[in-house]
């Protein structure tokens, strides 16, 4: 059989091409590009805030075989810069599909590629750290390979990028979603017990959805949010969320607004980026990982209990164990590479972790974290 015709094709930096067939929208798009190993929930993870200016390269082979659905966006609008997958996506078949996965990349002006050896560029991506790309889709078959080549390292890479401003929500809103945070086991929200305050980096909706299973009456605030608009809410509790970029930059001004609600007191419980920003806060550095973690298997070990969780990941910086000042205690580590992956601060209700315990995609291990969260607001409450 002939092969048909590449209509995409990926190039990296150092010149390496990757041809195969395009879907999605047409044209070209920069980006750093990463692999994710999770076998299921790539509509969440193409609406995953904390994706932006990224590629996505997914090692599962069959991806797109259940559609798309209105409800399991993490995000209204399109975030993921592009796809990468081994095969083609087939018609949808599942109850839940409202949509093919290739007109919907489409409609929300996302480019993808399947046809492509995603073990090969898994292994590139490992070996020299994840690389800066180009990828077009042009339906005519013509590229010019230079200029692709050159658009890839053109792109300024994520070290340095504030993103968060980018994703954030224009206003602040309550977060007042009727909806179960499970399949089972959680109750949505009815009495919410606590006034909770979350600075919105590029929060997945899931992690709100947690929030209020967990007693939570959240109204999120804009990234630039200071003190002063926090404190305003007269708040129980502080969540930070997760978000795209080098946490470095987008805490110029996320580390003083930090750094004042920490003198207030108040529980402080951040995810992901939120977790680099508390470091950042607390005194600690972050650095940029040489591929980083996104995947739905990823064993953590909690410090203090000696227990694993299986977790949800997806960052690309990680915070510098080393740099911890005296008073912060490293609480969880990855099992894949010892990298920090939880804090707290001594004798206070103030800590966050790495990776993702609202899933979504991913296991369920971590929400104990959500129940930490409530029991401390209600310890100071009374
Ligand atoms: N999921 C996140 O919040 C990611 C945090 C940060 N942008 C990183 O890549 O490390």
């Amino acid at each position: 059989m002939t092969p048909a015709k590449p209509t995409a094709c990926l190039a990296l930096a150092d010149g390496t091409l990757f041809y195969g067939q395009g879907f999605g929208a047409t044209g070209q798009t920069e980006a750093e590009l990463c692999f994710n190993t999770a076998m299921t929930g790539y509509q969440e993870i193409m609406t995953d805030p904390s994706y932006a200016g990224q590629v996505v390269t997914f090692t599962f082979p069959h991806i797109g075989n259940v559609g798309v659905n209105p409800e399991d966006d993490e995000t209204g609008d399109p975030v993921a810069s592009g796809m990468v997958v081994k095969w083609m996506p087939t018609d949808p078949s599942n109850w839940r599909a409202a949509q093919d996965l290739s007109r919907w990349l489409a409609s929300r002006g996302r480019i993808a590629i399947g046809g492509v050896d995603t073990r090969r560029l898994t292994r590139a991506i490992r070996q020299a750290g994840a690389p800066h790309v180009a990828l077009a889709h042009n339906p005519d078959g013509t590229f010019d390979i230079e200029a692709l080549v050159a658009s890839a390292r053109s792109f300024a890479g994520l070290e340095g990028m504030d993103l968060a401003k980018d994703v954030t929500c224009a206003q602040s809103y309550r977060w007042n979603e009727k909806r179960w945070a499970w399949p089972d086991g959680y109750t949505p929200q009815t009495d919410p017990k606590f006034k909770v305050v979350a600075v919105d980096y590029g929060a997945k909706r899931n992690i709100l959805r947690c929030l209020a299973s967990a007693g939570c009456d959240v109204t999120v605030l804009p990234a630039t949010a200071t003190a002063d608009d926090v404190m305003a809410h007269n708040p129980d509790g502080v969540f930070l969320s997760n978000g795209p970029g080098d946490p470095a930059a987008t805490g110029e001004y996320a580390v003083p607004m930090i750094r004042n609600v920490l003198e207030k007191d108040l529980p402080v419980f951040g995810i992901c980026l939120g977790h680099q920003m508390l470091a950042l806060a607390l005194g600690a550095k972050t650095v940029k990982m040489n591929h980083g973690h996104h995947g739905a298997n990823h064993p953590v070990k909690d410090l203090e209990t000696g227990k694993v969780e299986i977790t949800s990941m997806n960052h690309g910086f990680a915070v510098d164990a080393q740099t911890l000042p005296d008073g912060v205690v490293e609480t969880h580590t990855s099992l894949f590479d010892g990298s920090n992956c939880g804090i707290r601060v001594e004798g206070k209700p103030v800590y966050s972790v790495q990776y993702h315990p609202e899933a979504s995609p991913g296991p369920q291990d971590s929400y104990y974290l959500f129940e930490r969260f409530a029991e401390a607001m209600a310890s100071r409450t009374g």
